[in-house]
């Protein structure tokens, strides 16, 4: 069963139509993640699913629960990030894990949340001297504090260096592990294809695709190129014969085989047989950013 429904949601501000009848399911123990350029709506429409903003049409159900009447209960189920600013400089981190622990019925040991999320030590430091990734970390705790079902995270690894991001990913997905269900606002495709189960592409308030992120790359483009230097001379026909292969060039001293399914594996079994060997093997694929193009008709950043 779903555990967030959202069907023909529309908000606009004034004349401006933010979301514009977007709908999308996500099921329970999933990573969903809202991708989309600067603007598209995915804030107001994760607003919306959070109970912070009042939609202009359609329906939102979070846990069996409408966001806008059923706030009170909602807030039990459903953890949410918060943005920096919203935390007083001078609040010390155990101070807000104590503050946020009070708002929720049945709260998890905050003191083990710090643990995991390798805060302990910052326990009693000030907000504003944490590190842009432990603010991050703190952020993700406070909306873990409460023990919900449903987290949601906006911009969640924005401004933290590369590997501070791979170490949230990481810890996103534990939280997962854990059973709880996250809804993930982005804007980074490399984000979006490592740790989304399914995606929905919001482009100009509206939905364009929901799927994997293989399969939306795989709408685009199923095609491979398989590039590598041959150690001798090879029979092109040796490799056109290949179910997989579609089409065999050389550039330069390499060869380039293009085609679908298995064929890194048909291509190097056929090598192996031959006793050639392949130096500096590269395989290329269509990428999310190539299925936004297609999607969408222009380019993700424009
Ligand atoms: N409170 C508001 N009042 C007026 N317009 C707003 C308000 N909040 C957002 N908008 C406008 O609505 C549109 C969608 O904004 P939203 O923040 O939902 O997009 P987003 O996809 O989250 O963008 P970003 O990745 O930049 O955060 C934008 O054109 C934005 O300028």
């Amino acid at each position: 069963m779903a555990i967030i429904e959202v069907d023909g949601l529309v908000k606009r501000y004034g004349e401006h139509t933010a979301v514009d009848g977007v709908g999308f399911a996500v099921e329970q123990g999933e990573i969903f993640g809202i991708l989309g350029p600067n603007g598209a709506g995915k804030t107001t429409t994760v607003e919306c699913v959070e109970g912070l903003r009042t939609p202009d049409g359609g329906t939102v159900r979070v846990c069996g629960l409408d966001p806008q009447r059923d706030d009170g209960d909602l807030r039990q189920l459903l953890g949410a990030q918060l943005q920096e600013s919203e935390l007083p400089d001078k609040l010390k981190v155990g101070e807000a894990m104590e503050l946020y622990s009070s708002f929720y019925r049945d709260p998890v040991d905050w003191r083990e949340l710090l643990r995991t999320l390798n805060l302990t030590e910052k326990r009693n430091t000030q907000f504003r001297r944490l590190s842009g990734g432990q603010k991050q970390r703190l952020s993700i705790a406070l909306a873990l504090v409460g023990d919900p079902k449903v987290a949601v995270l906006d911009e969640l690894t924005t401004g933290l260096d590369p590997q501070a991001r791979r170490d949230t990913w990481d810890l996103i997905e534990a939280v997962r592990d854990r059973g709880v269900t996250i809804l993930l606002v982005t804007h980074f495709m490399e984000e979006a294809e490592r740790l989304c189960d399914r995606l929905a592409v919001i482009d100009s308030g509206r939905v364009v695709a929901v799927d994997t992120p293989a399969g939306l790359v795989s709408r685009v483009d199923d095609r491979q190129r398989v590039r590598f230097r041959p150690s001798a001379p090879l029979d092109h026909a040796v490799l056109t014969a290949l179910p997989e292969v579609t089409s065999v060039e050389r550039a330069g001293s390499r060869l380039v085989v293009t085609g679908t399914g298995d064929l890194l594996l048909a291509v190097t079994a056929v090598l192996a047989r031959h006793r050639v060997t392949a130096a500096e093997l590269r395989v290329e694929q269509a990428s999310l950013d190539d299925a936004f193009v297609t999607l969408t008709g222009r380019p993700f950043d424009s």
